[in-house]
């Protein structure tokens, strides 16, 4: 039975009529963004958030995704929650302020310490450079440099696979500004392409 249905599920999945609800986690230091972010993909509005402090969880509907969000604090006693959730998940949304240049380091190690996690091995990371409406928002160029992740694949999955070896995930970075709803959706599309 089993096989049938994962037969008929592969065929839906290959026309893009059925996609699993994927497991992502929202991840990144505090004030990225996340919470911003979940609540403008939950009601389309940006509602002003509070630290998060407990973990919310939501399921999402972004385009053609159905998505598990987990939005977990990113301040430092926060973080320390973050493995408790590297289980089994299908997806890592990483939100970098692109403004608070002064924390990219930061941002960098923590995101180091995740890519190196073996429960993340192969799952895809998008990596979203928010608050490009504010106008000293780092380039997309310059976040790329200071998190380490200049020599990356190129924004279409062929690349990836050809470019680099089968313990690599997949990781790209998109520039986003969440409170004007612009740049995140061609990146959760980018990202959906792994979910299938
Ligand atoms: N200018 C600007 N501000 C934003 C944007 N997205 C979020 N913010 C602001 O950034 C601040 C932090 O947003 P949160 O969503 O609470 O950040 P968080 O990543 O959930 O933070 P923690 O819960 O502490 O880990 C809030 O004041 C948001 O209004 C954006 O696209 N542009
Ligand atoms: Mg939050």
């Amino acid at each position: 039975m089993s096989i049938v249905w994962d037969w008929f599920y592969g065929i839906l999945a290959s026309l893009g009529l059925y996609h699993k609800n994927a497991k992502i986690l929202f991840l990144g230091l505090d004030n990225a963004g996340k919470t911003t972010l979940l609540h403008m993909l939950k009601d389309n509005r940006a509602v002003s958030a509070e630290p998060t402090l407990h973990p919310n969880t939501e399921e999402l509907v972004v385009g053609q995704l159905k998505l598990k969000a987990f939005d977990l604090g990113g301040h430092e006693t926060a973080r320390r929650l973050w493995q408790d959730y590297t289980t089994t998940v299908d997806g890592v949304v990483f939100l970098v302020d692109a403004v608070d240049r002064q924390r990219l380091p930061e941002a960098k190690r923590e995101l180091d310490n995740l890519l190196s996690s073996d429960e993340l091995r192969g799952v895809p990371f998008l990596v979203l450079g928010n608050k490009i409406d504010l106008p000293n928002a780092s380039s997309e160029n310059e976040l790329k440099y200071a998190l380490g992740l200049q020599d990356m694949y190129g924004k279409d999955r062929d690349a990836f696979q050809y470019n680099d070896g089968y313990d690599a995930c997949p990781i790209e970075v998109f520039m986003c500004s969440v409170v004007r709803r612009m740049g995140y959706k061609d990146a959760f599309d980018w990202l959906s392409q792994f979910l299938t």
